[in-house]
């Protein structure tokens, strides 16, 4: 991005909030928007292009041109708290060459007492505001910046697309462990004063003294007072005399007290072999080197079905950048961080960073810290993954990349997909994206040529696919009492006396999704979000699983008193219960939210599953992602319609994904294998489809789909949703905000479709009030302007106590 054209035009002091980020009319990720710095210098050095340069970069008028108010030093700095500014501040003189854009700074805000800590985004020379009227920076934080220009450049990019404040974004971009130097100590190191080294200074010390500081000096490098006390042989008293006559210099430096955290354990069971690659690979990978050797920032689309060894040619296109002397992130969903992921790469490589939601502070702050070093090769990691501040980037890899845990549900609530693009153009290097069953946006911009399509059709060795059969749960015949149809408990049967194992899907989690009393109808319900409970029988709780509110489950009916309550639903729990009574001599593992809380679970499980020690896993999504078992015979899905009534235009996608995924976990080693759906839906097309493999099929009937409403990815959405305490106080907002949002598209003539506001699917949430307003647009640019327009200056009176957040491309429609 260039300095804006409203860094010329200086903007009043604090109070004037300064428009400082007219990006580009067109939010649609734009490669020049991203000119590395290093071009910049180049291209400034080319007299040819200096006159189009001046316009576009210049932030600076050549000395000459300044008049002595020119002369000031400006900083431009932003907040993660209101007021998000951007506001200009006076640089002081002895931190004009030192700060840059991506320090933290201290300075006066507003009437505060202290002095608040902020972001710088920018420096300049010239001011041609009312002198004297720039308060001045009270402090430089950092000695570097936390993050190169190209990374102020994503943060500020973010910051506009999903419509977040700045300084919040460099929060998320900056991990808090990073911030406050977690697990790190300052300590002192002593070096001898060269004026003072000579032998007629030398002499001139008693001898203890002598002997300590001939020793420094001949050790040729910076000591601790302790270290030099246990080498010298002496106490702290010729240490501290040395010092207070000046022949020791001290100096401050901060270091890790971690160390390098364990590898994960080689021997879990996977084999160490590089693969020969298979003809598909070999072609997927051609391209892909392709890709890397043009130097140009491209998207390629890796489309392979389940068990096409995807991670290998990840693996393989890596190595080439590692060669280069490169470094790339991958990113996959968290779940898929378990040890077979972990083990894939870090023994093909030798320093591998693996990011994870369970590392301590000080683990995670020695870890951005080794990355930002150029020390480490490869960083895998969930979607935060793709801020790695990672110096000589090659390649940015994101497996699984329909996942939905790659868009972040709180502010900002940015898509890592977008980020990774927008990251990846901006250094013009390839992004691979990889999956079975691609997003639509995905899969529409390889229609579009914003993305490149690289299939792989085939399993490795010729796998054939599993046949899938469908029950119909209509049909009384093959249901049976309980969760397990007929045919599906032949199934496992079978696969059991054949020393198989099997996989059993169910969304749910818990024991029983609704507590209902039979004689009244009462539905135990959270206070706070009007949603049923559900019952969790170990410890016999009752929990909401929006926000976690728990109670001991009532015995009775805490409306009419009637002790017959009933549990209806079925959750993860209930099931387990009905397959350790049906397959008694089965052993059976439990894999869900709630079994997997402490740090190892995964491990655990996946190594007692591999070992064949446990017999059948069942569990919610967690077992349909990535999970590469050759003696799985059988996957069942216990009710493939959970998600398919759901009010989301992605329902349908999101069944298919899943089904299909699932089903992919079988039929992966020589015995082949085969897949068991239940639903009352058999003909719809999301199961049909994937009931057939056929995700062509599938993608062409979403589309269709998609085209009648002009859902993305052939439109965009936005969501603002509104909460409160007081239910007609936030529709008012709701309302007023809806008015706004009308009169911006009038100004701006925009085509912007606007509905609501209505409360969504999940109308109260920890106890406030949902609103939300969805906006349409085939022109996401004009969707975001229309937006940004309203709530340029809306505010709400504090004592409304309503908040109100916008979420761009939402994923979450609850
Ligand atoms: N060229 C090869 N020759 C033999 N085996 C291979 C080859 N490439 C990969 N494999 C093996 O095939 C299996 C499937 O590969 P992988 O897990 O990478 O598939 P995938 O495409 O990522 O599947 P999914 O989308 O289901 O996660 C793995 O056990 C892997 O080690
Ligand atoms: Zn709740």
């Amino acid at each position: 991005m260039a300095p804006s054209s409203s860094a010329e035009e200086p903007q009043p002091n604090e109070g004037g909030k300064s428009e400082a980020f007219d990006l580009s009319a067109d939010l649609a990720i734009d490669a020049s928007m991203f000119t590395d710095d290093a071009d910049q210098e180049a291209a400034k050095k080319d007299d040819g292009a200096k006159a189009q340069q001046a316009e576009l970069f210049e932030t600076e008028p050549p000395p000459w041109e300044l008049t002595v108010e020119d002369d000031i030093a400006v900083g431009r700095i932003v907040f993660s708290e209101a007021p998000y500014g951007p506001y200009d501040y006076q640089i002081p003189e002895a931190e004009r060459e030192h700060l840059k854009p991506g320090m933290r700074v201290r300075v006066p805000l507003g009437k505060r007492r202290h002095p608040m800590m902020g972001w710088c985004i920018e420096t300049r020379i010239g001011y041609k505001g009312k002198r004297g009227s720039l308060r001045e920076i009270v402090e430089v934080l950092d000695d570097e910046p936390l993050c190169d220009p190209a990374l102020v450049r994503l943060v500020l990019w973010i910051s506009h697309y999903y419509q977040a404040p700045t300084g919040q974004v460099f929060d998320t971009l900056i991990p808090s462990s990073v911030r406050s130097n977690a697990g790190t100590r300052e300590r002192a190191y002593l070096t001898p004063n060269p004026d003072r080294s000579d032998e007629k200074s030398i002499e001139l010390l008693p001898k203890k003294q002598q002997a300590a500081f001939r020793f420094l000096i001949a050790a040729g490098r910076p000591m601790t007072a302790s270290e030099l006390m246990v080498h010298a042989k002496c106490t702290r008293g010729p240490v501290s005399g040395l010092q207070s006559k000046g022949y020791i210099d001290v100096s401050m430096q901060r270091e890790m007290t971690a160390t390098t955290p364990m590898r994960w354990q080689k021997n879990d069971g996977e084999s160490q072999q590089t693969h020969v690659p298979s003809e598909e690979q070999t072609a997927a990978l051609e391209r892909i080197s392709a890709a890397i050797e043009s130097g140009t920032g491209k998207t390629l689309l890796l489309h392979g079905v389940t068990g096409s060894g995807k991670t290998e040619v990840y693996i393989k296109a890596i190595e080439q950048i590692v060669r280069a002397g490169r470094g790339a992130i991958v990113m996959v969903p968290e779940i898929s961080l378990t040890p077979q992921t972990r083990g894939r790469f870090e023994r093909r490589f030798e320093t591998v960073a693996v990011l994870h939601s369970q590392m301590t502070p000080s683990e995670r702050h020695f870890q951005w810290q080794r990355i930002r070093r150029g020390e480490v090769q490869v960083v895998v990691g969930p979607r935060s993954a793709v801020f790695a501040p990672m110096p000589r980037l090659g390649l940015i890899v994101m497996d699984e990349e329909h996942d939905a845990s790659f868009k972040q549900n709180e502010q900002p609530r940015y898509h890592a997909r977008k980020v990774a693009h927008a990251r990846a153009m901006s250094l013009g290097i390839p992004l691979i994206l990889g999956s079975a069953t691609p997003s639509m946006e995905t899969w529409h911009a390889t229609s579009t040529g914003h993305a490149e399509l690289i299939p792989m059709n085939e399993r490795i060795n010729q796998r054939p696919m599993p046949s899938v059969e469908l029950v119909d749960l209509r049909i009384r015949d093959d249901r049976t009492r309980g969760a397990i149809s007929r045919p599906l408990h032949l199934a496992v049967q079978e696969t059991l006396n054949e020393k198989g194992q099997v996989i059993l899907l169910l969304n749910r989690r818990g024991f029983a999704t609704t507590i209902q009393c039979p004689s009244c109808g009462h539905v135990v319900a959270c206070p706070d979000c009007d949603m049923p409970l559900t019952h969790h029988r170990d410890g016999g709780k009752a929990c909401c699983h929006y926000c976690d509110y728990t109670i001991a489950t009532p015995p009775w009916c805490p409306a009419c008193r009637f002790d017959g309550i009933r549990y209806g639903g079925l959750g993860t729990q209930r099931l387990e219960v009905e397959v350790k009574a049906r397959f008694p001599d089965a052993c059976i593992a439990r894999m869900d939210s709630d079994t997997m809380k402490r740090p190892g679970s995964h491990q655990r499980v996946l190594s007692a599953f591999r070992s064949g020690e446990v017999n059948i896993l069942l569990g919610t999504q967690m077992i349909a992602k990535g999970l590469d078992f050759p003696n799985v015979l059988l996957v069942g899905v216990i009710n493939a319609d959970s998600a398919l009534h759901f009010p989301d235009f992605r329902a349908a996608e999101r069944t298919f994904q899943l089904v299909t995924q699932v089903a992919g976990r079988t039929g992966r080693g020589d015995r082949g294998g085969r897949v068991i759906v239940q639903t009352f839906s058999p003909e719809h097309p999301a199961i049909q489809a994937a009931s057939r493999h056929d995700y062509h099929q599938f993608a062409t009937d979403e589309m269709v789909n998609r085209r009648k409403f002009n859902y993305p990815p052939l439109g965009s959405v936005a969501r603002i949703i509104i909460r409160g305490v007081v239910e007609d106080v936030t529709e008012a907002v709701a309302d007023s905000l809806l008015g706004r949002l009308e009169a911006a598209r009038q100004a701006l003539g925009s085509e912007v479709r606007i509905l609501g506001p209505a409360p969504p699917p999940i109308p109260k949430l920890r106890g406030k009030y949902r609103f939300h307003l969805l906006l349409q647009s085939t022109d996401s640019a004009q969707l975001g302007e229309t937006i940004r327009r309203a709530t340029d200056s809306f505010t709400i009176p504090e004592k409304d106590d309503v908040q109100y957040v916008v979420d761009i491309d939402p994923i979450d429609m609850l």
